[in-house]
């Protein structure tokens, strides 16, 4: 494995200028309803197989379907999204094929009148991560259809098993033109398409389950296109596109003719699956049970006000003088929309009501708080230490009423002992009694300052010894000991002074 790693790092895969390479994708996503698209039973992932069938879903002669509403709105919420034009009436039309795990024997799709036509997704350099500094990929048109049941094929038992609970699933496609010039568009468009469906909770957006699945068509200098189906990951869409381009490549090299065909991607190479079919093979026709969708003219608009602000706006607002933060934790904000919640009500509380400098709620959530859960090993969890505690743990530390020191030590012992959600800040610091000694006066603080000193300086000789042979980085151990003998609660300086004075 690691093996394999090193060799993909030292062979890097350029394009050759003189074979241009083109490329357009089609997306399908299952979309998160609770139900499917034409029938009532509910839509599944790692059921117990043929649990979640209805009459319809397994196609017995006599049963009709009926569009799911909640199916239509999650595709055209990804349509306004997409910047597409939401088409006022759209047609379901029947696209024949044979296969074990499509019961009806074609599959409920649209074909002629899509749901809608002509969006568009801007990519950048600076967000996306593409050489260019900017990239506009073109969408054809998303289409609403039904996913297949699944094929399960056990070689030993020499059986097939059909599993109809993914038969009938909302599904929508997106397909693009051909607009892709490298690889690193092709997954800037992915990810970012990725974190639109995630965001707006349209699909769970996640390749490697197969609620997204990618097929990609590739061409060379105006040669017939050529499209690998199914590809599960980034990786593999990107493996399988150097392969393709190499081979179609060496296939003109050598005067080859190149044929449009779909091919398959075995994790090493493409293999032709079938010579393409055209749409006359599929002999669609528009489906005589389901009625046209009319929807109304403000429908776009309508849709538009509900949704929330998208992901590359809070990206650009994240990144922009206001919150100031890196691209990679804004990033990682827009990706992960709990956390991007829980940043929000720190904002609000610290930056909005206190007037507290954005650094402040930046570097306690993303150094102190997360790194706390890192250095523990523990996946960063919301709710073990909600926002407004952290807020006010930061508001301690900015009026004084504890050290840096003692809230990074709070943090880490809450983390620690998750039974602490329940109780205040408050509570917290007099129950790891970590607040500031501040009603002591100030004679008495440096009186026990004293005596802190003096005993460490009694019980490590060896230590004192070296300052006074000139190693004065010696000191930082003594204060180190001192710091955390008190935690943290008296200033490293204190200590340094009176250190300073007793070792003169
Ligand atoms: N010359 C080309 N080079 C690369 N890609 C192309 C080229 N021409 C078209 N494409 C891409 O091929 C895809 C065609 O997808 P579309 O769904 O319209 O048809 P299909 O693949 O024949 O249908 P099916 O859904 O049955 O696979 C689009 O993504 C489009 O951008
Ligand atoms: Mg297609
Ligand atoms: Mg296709």
């Amino acid at each position: 494995m690691i093996f394999k790693r090193l060799l993909r790092t030292g062979s890097k895969f350029n394009l050759d200028p003189n074979y241009k390479f083109k490329c357009g994708v089609e997306i399908h996503t299952q979309l998160k309803s609770k139900y499917k698209l034409f029938s009532l039973s509910k839509t599944s992932f790692n059921a117990e197989p043929n649990s979640n069938v209805s009459y319809f879903d397994c196609g017995l002669p006599g049963s009709q379907p009926k569009l799911n509403p909640e199916a239509l709105y999650l595709a055209l919420k990804t349509a306004v999204a997409m910047n597409s034009d939401i088409q006022l009436n759209s047609t379901f039309e029947r696209k024949h094929y044979f296969y074990p795990d499509q019961p009806l024997g074609y599959q409920i799709t649209q074909h002629y009148h899509p749901i809608a036509k002509n969006g568009y997704l801007e990519l950048s350099g600076r967000y996306d991560n593409i050489p260019e500094d900017s990239k506009i990929i073109n969408i054809e048109q998303i289409q609403i259809e039904q996913d297949t049941g699944k094929t399960n094929y056990d070689k030993f038992g020499q059986t097939i098993k059909v599993d109809l609970n993914r038969s009938n699933t909302p599904l929508i496609e997106l397909v693009t033109k051909p607009d892709f010039e490298n690889l690193e568009q092709v997954r800037a468009f992915v990810k970012k398409y990725q974190t639109i469906v995630r965001h707006l909770d349209i699909c769970s957006g996640d390749l490697e389950t197969g609620a997204i699945r990618v097929d990609v068509n590739i061409s060379i200098n105006g040669n017939p296109r050529v499209e690998i189906k199914n590809l599960g990951s980034h990786s593999e869409i990107q493996d399988a596109l150097k392969f393709e381009y190499q081979r179609q490549k060496t296939a003109l090299e050598n005067r080859h003719s190149i044929v449009q065909e779909t091919r398959g991607w075995n994790g090493k190479e493409t293999l032709s699956l079938r010579s393409k079919e055209d749409a006359v093979d599929y002999r669609y026709v528009p489906d005589s049970e389901l009625p046209i969708i009319r929807l109304s003219a403000g429908i776009a608009e309508e849709i538009s006000s509900q949704l929330p602000e998208l992901p590359q706006t809070i990206l650009e607002r994240l990144c922009g003088k206001t919150y100031g933060l890196e691209l990679k934790y804004a990033r990682f904000l827009v990706e992960n929309k709990e956390i991007l919640a829980y940043y929000n009500e720190i904002f609000d509380n610290i930056v909005v009501e206190n007037k507290k400098p954005v650094k402040l709620a930046n570097n306690w959530l993303f150094h102190e708080l997360m790194g706390a859960f890192s250095k523990l090993d523990q996946k960063f969890d919301v709710e073990l230490f909600p926002p407004r505690k952290l807020s006010a743990l930061i508001l301690k530390v900015t009026d004084n009423k504890i050290s840096q020191t003692s809230a990074k030590i709070l943090l880490s012992q809450v983390i620690q002992n998750p039974e602490d959600v329940q109780l205040s800040i408050d509570e917290l610091i007099e129950q790891y009694d970590l607040g500031n000694p501040e009603d002591m006066s100030e004679l008495e603080l440096d009186e026990a300052v004293g005596e802190i000193c003096q005993e460490i300086i009694e019980t490590n000789m060896d230590v004192v010894e070296k300052i006074k042979n000139g190693q004065k980085n010696s000191m930082k151990y003594l204060i180190g000991l001192a710091m955390r003998e008190t935690q943290g609660k008296v200033k490293a300086s204190e200590f340094a002074k009176k250190f300073n004075n007793l070792l003169k």
